[in-house]
């Protein structure tokens, strides 16, 4: 088994939340620290973690970056390296997006470009989202790259084939958070009470109609709420009813349209249930809106490099739509050209399932293929500086 599939399963076993990824942050900079320090310099961020290669000439820097948290889910996978993190799981791939960093970060150091390499180790992709802080940091500002890429695992697609789109790969994603507060009261006395779990319910509902009656058609748009809390037991009529869930969106009219139904259909929550309904939004990510031009000739490089690469690292590509995913990626992406595309890792089952068990051979391939598309990169700077001079 290569090294860098023993190092996911290490990162595997630790899942921690977002800006509490401590035990992760020590395990990444104990490999990365073994790298050759003349050519290596590492600096930490929060728990994340920066890691500059020096180049050969060094006047351009392209960056790698991987997220690193995990998720609040109970693993149910058959590994024998499951999570020790009781109710915490890698269960959105982030082990498999640190081993292929560490990966490339190691292969730059033994076999270093013209170009400097950044390598960004990011905390809390998932939420709140790290990626913004992370890009206002002087630590990141200092080595600002002037190319940018990441990946992310995409069960549904097979080991040996990456997705892309140039343009938008993944939706606008907010984060939405309900409070309905009525009155409590006894289960045989509901007509003396203000259930908020009836109230939730019809709200759920409602909100649902806002994708099928308030948008078109053709904009297309998510609301999920993913979890609800409320009540003390079954026979107290419930006061309060927490809703969380995520706004997902591919355009601002979308959005706009959203927030301003959820309005309305919670002030008509309020005059129908004598409740009070409060609405908070969380962390807002923008889109991931791939480089155009960089995404359509990284295609044409993949077209065709890869006919020179051998089984097993030889990958296909496929154009693919755009996905409601969310990532906050694509806060780098404003302000440094580059992309995202998927990596096939064939599970069953998908990302955020308490069994998404994606395949490690993907880990290999994924070295290979971002490693040599930036050593091309990197030559192709470095042919332009000499033809400028
Ligand atoms: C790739 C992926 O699954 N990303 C997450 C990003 C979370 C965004 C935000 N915290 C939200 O839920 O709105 C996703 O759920 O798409």
């Amino acid at each position: 088994m290569s090294k860098f599939r023993e190092i996911r399963r290490e990162l595997h076993r630790i899942p921690e939340p977002g800006f509490q990824e401590v035990k992760t942050q020590a395990l990444l900079l104990k490999y990365l620290r073994q790298l050759p320090a003349d050519r290596v310099e590492i600096k930490t961020w929060c728990t994340g973690i920066l890691v500059r290669i020096k180049g050969t000439i060094g006047k351009r820097r392209i960056a790698y970056r991987a997220d690193i948290d995990g998720l609040p889910i109970t693993e149910e996978t058959s590994y024998e390296f499951r999570s020790e993190h009781e109710g915490y799981m890698h269960a959105c791939g982030h082990d498999m997006h640190m081993a292929i960093a560490v990966g490339v970060a190691s292969h730059f150091a033994h076999h270093p470009i013209e170009d400097d390499v950044i390598v960004i180790f990011q905390p809390a992709e998932e939420g709140p989202g790290g990626a913004e802080p992370m890009m206002r940091s002087e630590e990141y500002r200092a080595w600002k790259p002037d190319l940018i890429l990441a990946l992310h695992i995409a069960p549904e697609y097979p080991v040996g084939q990456i997705a892309v789109r140039p343009g938008t790969l993944f939706a606008r994603t907010a984060e939405i958070f309900i409070e309905l507060k009525g009155k409590g009261g006894h289960a045989a006395y509901p007509h003396q009470a203000k259930d908020m779990i009836i109230a939730a319910a019809q709200l759920v509902m409602q909100l649902q109609t806002i994708i099928s009656r308030n948008l078109d058609p053709l904009d297309a748009a998510v609301i999920t709420i993913g979890k609800i809390t409320g009540g003390v037991r079954q026979n107290v009529i419930a006061e309060r009813v927490r809703l969380e869930g995520t706004i997902r969106t591919l355009s601002d009219a979308a959005t706009k349209t959203v927030r301003s139904r959820i309005e309305d259909i919670l002030h008509g929550i309020e005059a129908g249930y004598g409740c009070e309904a409060t609405v908070e939004y969380g962390a807002d990510y923008v889109q991931v809106d791939n480089d155009e031009a960089l995404t359509k000739e990284f295609m044409a490089w993949m077209r065709g490099e890869q006919q020179q690469v051998e089984e097993p690292l030889r990958m296909e590509l496929v154009e693919c739509g755009a996905a409601m995913t969310g990532e906050d990626f694509g806060f780098f992406l404003t302000e440094t050209p580059g992309f995202m595309f998927w990596l096939g890792v064939d599970s069953p089952y998908g990302l955020h399932h308490a069994k998404l068990e994606p395949k490690e051979e993907a880990i290999d391939q994924a070295i290979s293929l971002v490693t040599r598309y930036i050593t091309w990169k990197s030559r192709q700077h470095a042919g332009k500086e000499q033809r400028d001079r």
